[in-house]
């Protein structure tokens, strides 16, 4: 068994008592003062703009946290996956089996009882150059839910040597509920290699001075790890043999992160593997993530391209809102014979919009910026499997969100960015989701104005897609698209 002083974060959030948790089971004293809930709810009352890149950050790490919750198994992804090795002369290596990895078998017991039946396309090569004699750095970049996590676990978990009893492993994330998410990966990885112990440097976790961390591995924040590893002398960083920053992207929108990883990765041993891990790419990512991990090997793959090919594209023209409304509900038949998400531009609308569906009848969904995360993943579990057919929904709150079975796609009101202008981007991940794997999707916009038929103009330029215009008074024709 793995050692945790492990909080179910489902707990945390519901129960907002940090006095329950002040126990750690296995010793540790936990005094959780700790952000409870998704801080994007409390930071939308400040009006200035230093919180406003605040409420984008918090956002990422929600986001971030959200699509961990509510995801079971792989990405669908059939792009291949780039790899550039430091040294161009060495064979490149890359496994179709988690045997030919030579794991200890407490470990490959573990992985099989994950239902991990071989590596995915990340795994396949990222796990022999992170196994490899000597270990290699890497830096690796793929979406969410493509194995990053279970490969960096994996890794730490082969280098530890559980007979030294101080921390050999060091993963930073962006914030204490990423860590949790981690932690629990490691538990459940390591559920048969029982002399192996994990710690979680997160703020509120207090220990007494002087004290020396015996864990093998070490998950936490940069801001309480550095405190660890410098001021408070509870790891030696020296001793360190793996350092992974996980989520690097969402790592660096959080000021003072960036500063805090480097200060803590110049502590290490200059043979201490480096791995870093990012969804996204950046220039910034780029940068920092080359700071943070010399000579690096570097692995990419690419995210499964939206695209627009397979999708059916509509738009409804109306004078204002109730009219969009009364449209919504003569589409309303037609769309809940397969799943649909409804887009809004404020989370007033949506809550607006799902009341008045539910006055009407329809039982709708509502995935809201004020829920907290746990909450959120409710909703999307419930939806997903089909006790609501229609989610309501804002941009913030569902970018990033992968629900497979939704084919229709109704934009309530047309995506613009913050000056106004059509954000066709946005528009793409949208409305690309529905027709992806060789499925066709449907999309309908709603127009209320002058102004919004421009939008949809320079939408459809720039796509160079024809969207055309639906009748919803024609039944014959709605049904007729539906099917
Ligand atoms: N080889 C595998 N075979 C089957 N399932 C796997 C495999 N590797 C990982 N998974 C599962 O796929 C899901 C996504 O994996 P993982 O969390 O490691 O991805 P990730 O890229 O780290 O995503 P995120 O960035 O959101 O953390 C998890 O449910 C995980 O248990």
């Amino acid at each position: 068994m793995v050692t945790l002083v492990f909080v179910r974060p489902s707990w945390i959030w519901s129960s907002g008592r940090n006095d329950l948790l002040e126990e750690g089971q296995l010793g540790w004293h936990l005094v959780l003062d700790l952000p409870l809930r998704n801080s994007s709810a409390v930071v939308k009352t400040n009006a200035n703009t230093e919180k406003a890149d605040e409420e984008e950050k918090e956002d990422r790490a929600a986001q971030s946290l959200l699509n961990k919750l509510i995801r079971s198994n792989l990405v669908d992804n059939t792009n291949q996956v780039e790899v550039l090795q430091r040294d161009p002369n060495s064979p490149l290596y890359s496994v179709k089996s988690f045997e030919e990895l030579r794991l200890k078998p407490q470990l490959l017991q573990g992985v099989y009882a994950m239902g991990f039946n071989r590596p995915s396309k990340i795994q396949e090569n990222a796990l022999p150059l992170m196994l490899a004699e000597p270990p290699q750095n890497l830096i690796a970049q793929s979406q969410s839910g493509t194995g990053k996590t279970a490969a960096f676990v994996l890794a730490m978990l082969s280098q530890v040597e559980p007979a030294n009893r101080y921390p050999q492993c060091l993963c930073l994330s962006p914030t204490y509920e990423l860590a949790l998410q981690t932690g629990k990966v490691i538990e459940q990885m390591g559920k048969f290699y029982p002399e192996l112990k994990l710690a979680y440097a997160v703020r509120g976790n207090k220990l007494e001075r002087g004290q020396k961390i015996s864990e093998h591995i070490v998950i936490g924040t940069p801001g309480t790890v550095l405190d660890w590893c410098s001021k408070l002398k509870f790891i030696d960083p020296k001793k360190i043999k793996v350092f992974v920053l996980d989520e690097a992207d969402v790592m660096i929108a959080t000021q003072g992160h960036q500063d805090q990883s480097i200060r803590i990765q110049r502590m290490l041993p200059k043979d201490c593997q480096m791995l870093l891990f990012s969804a996204t790419f950046e220039d910034s990512v780029w940068k920092f993530a080359q700071k943070v991990v010399p000579d690096p090997n570097i692995i990419k793959l690419k995210r499964e391209e939206e695209t627009l090919d397979t999708i059916k594209q509509y738009y409804v023209l109306c004078n204002n809102r109730d009219e969009k409304f009364q449209a919504l509900c003569n589409l309303y038949g037609a769309i809940t014979i397969a799943q649909a998400m409804i887009f809004c531009h404020t989370r007033k609308t949506a809550s607006w919009l799902a009341a008045e569906l539910s006055k009407e009848g329809h039982q709708v969904a509502l995935l809201s910026g004020e829920m907290m995360v746990e909450q959120r993943a409710a909703v999307i579990e419930r939806f997903r499997e089909g006790k609501e057919k229609v989610l309501v929904t804002t941009n913030v709150c569902a970018r990033g969100i992968d629900v497979e079975q939704v084919s229709v796609v109704i934009n309530f009101d047309l995506p613009v960015d913050k000056d106004g202008n059509p954000d066709n981007e946005t528009y793409l991940h949208r409305i690309g989701r529905t027709g992806r794997f060789g499925k066709r999707g449907l999309a309908v916009n709603m127009v209320d104005s002058k102004h919004s038929m421009n939008i949809l103009n320079r939408i459809q330029e720039h796509f160079n897609k024809k969207i055309e215009r639906l009748d919803t008074d024609d039944l014959d024709e709605i049904e007729k698209i539906a099917n």
